[in-house]
């Protein structure tokens, strides 16, 4: 793990003294209770440390803390919504944590030029909830949408169950506004599809996860809002069954397919058993998918074309039993078996996680090796798999083997991954899909890519983190990993 600079105790009274002069007395936070909900970490796997926080409610405000943090060589570490689920926005100590919440305004939505202009600490439910209301769609959609907020999703470049129609949180963004480590603003605020006026630079802080500046504002890009959305829960026979089923949707449909998500049969029984889900069927069935196809247009035929594509889905064998949602209750009920498998995950035991992505028609070659090999390690291991396997990303998950103790499962992380990353790796894979890699992969993640992409990264980070005050020790991958490997 990269070192974090030694800053002396009285450096930092200096500079909590510097930002209570020049800030309004809001923008600094030292109450502990406060404080402490700032240092938690989503999956209690990284202990925050810090003894006050920043949270400025503008761009000069936030400008003036980077100046002062930069002026005195403290480290800033840059926080959202706190949802993160690689560490990425744990302050270790030596730190100062610079929460974004307050900067929460949505400050435009423009039908007409189908974009919306947003504070980065907006949440993105209220983000998706501005742009219905003018009639438009904000199609980011992910589990924490409830708290997580766009300048985290922006600098993590969030991705979600929406990807396979409208791309990631980068296809989202428009424009942006940054503050650099050196406190100066970079108004990228255009609201363009077309600029071919130099390097795109917004690319460089879009999944940064806060490693070169903070994301302060952005111009979104909207979608007309859908009229109609039908959605399916289908049990499947297998993850190619999966494939076959999302290739006849995409084609059948006039690709209207808006999220295709997989679960096996371990991930649908545990939400049913720790997270309140409601089995649908009369069958459970080695995988399940949810399929939702969604058109702006009024008046269409899309219950019918899903109704095609399901009945040829039975006749190709693809398909063992489906139900289709007739109300938004029912729609809701039919999600929740998807979307609360990480809450039961957590509530079922210890479990070791991997955001993998493969191409997609590997995914059931993928899943097959990779479920073998691990069980081939552990025999009693639960595989927990689940996602995105419209975009191809998997969350390959395991779950610890009935009557573990929950600790000794989790020493085990490390050989696990060390058996499912080659494996995703030699499908041409990534070991962090859509989670990043905050401080959970900074260990590992140079060795699993080229040696001059781990190059490129920190060239990157030092042209635009020259002093290396932003979220150090994360993201880029460190030296020590590179030597391993
Ligand atoms: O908990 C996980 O592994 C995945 C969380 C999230 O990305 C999801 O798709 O539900
Ligand atoms: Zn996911």
């Amino acid at each position: 793990m990269t070192a974090l600079p030694l800053i002396d105790p009285q450096t930092f009274e200096t500079l909590k003294d510097a930002l209570r002069a020049a800030l309004p007395e809001a923008a600094v936070i030292t109450n502990p209770d406060r404080l402490a909900a700032l240092l938690a970490e989503e999956r209690a796997l990284f202990e925050g440390n810090a003894t006050f926080a920043v949270a400025p409610a503008t761009t000069e405000e936030l400008s003036i803390a980077a100046r002062l943090c930069h002026a005195h060589g403290v480290p800033m570490v840059p926080q959202g919504g706190n949802t993160g689920l690689v560490g990425g926005a744990v302050a270790k100590g030596g730190e100062v944590l610079i929460s974004m919440t307050r900067m929460n305004r949505i400050r435009a939505v423009d039908p007409v030029n189908y974009t919306m202009t947003v504070e980065a600490g907006a949440v993105l439910a209220d983000i998706q909830n501005a742009a219905a209301a003018e009639g438009c769609l904000f199609p980011l959609s992910l589990g924490a949408e409830g708290s997580c907020t766009i300048g985290g999703n922006i600098a993590s470049n969030a991705g979600g169950i929406g990807v396979l129609k409208y791309g990631n949180a980068r296809e989202l963004t428009l424009g942006l506004e940054v503050v650099l480590p050196d406190g100066r603003i970079w108004n990228g605020m255009r609201p363009l599809l077309k600029d071919n006026s130099g390097f795109a630079l917004k690319h460089l802080f879009i999944g940064s996860e806060g490693s070169v500046g903070f994301v302060t504002a952005a111009i979104l890009k909207l979608f007309p809002a859908p009229a109609e959305v039908q959605t399916a829960f289908c049990a499947l026979p297998s993850p190619e069954a999966a494939l076959g089923l999302l290739s006849l949707a995409r084609r059948l449909s006039g690709d209207q397919v808006t999220a295709f998500e997989l679960l096996s049969d371990f991930a649908c029984g545990i939400v049913c058993d720790h997270a309140g889900g409601v089995f649908p069927l009369s069958e459970r069935a080695p995988w399940y998918a949810v399929v939702e196809l969604s058109t702006s247009r009024e008046g269409s035929d899309l219950r019918e074309v899903f109704e095609t594509i399901l009945e040829q889905g039975f006749e190709n064998g693809l398909i063992e039993d489906a139900v289709v949602a007739e109300t938004l209750d029912q729609r809701d009920r039919l999600w929740a078996l998807r979307e609360r498998t990480p809450e039961a995950q957590k509530r079922a035991g210890g479990s070791i996680k991997h955001d993998i992505s493969v191409p997609v028609s590997d995914i059931p070659a993928f899943i097959a090796e990779a479920t073998q090999a691990v069980e081939n390690y552990m025999p009693g291991i639960h595989p927990c798999a689940f996602g995105h396997v419209g975009d191809g990303n998997v969350h390959f998950n395991f779950t610890q083997p009935d009557g573990m103790d929950k600790q000794a499962f989790l020493e085990h992380w490390d050989p696990i991954n060390e058996i499912v990353y080659p494996i995703a790796m030699s499908f041409n894979g990534s070991i962090s899909a859509e989670h990043g890699v905050g401080l959970l992969k900074a260990d590992e993640i140079s060795a699993y890519r080229p040696e001059i992409e781990t190059e490129l990264n920190h060239r990157l980070k030092a042209a635009l983190d020259p002093a290396g005050l932003m979220n150090p020790g994360k993201f880029v991958g460190n030296v020590k990993s590179q030597n391993q490997s």
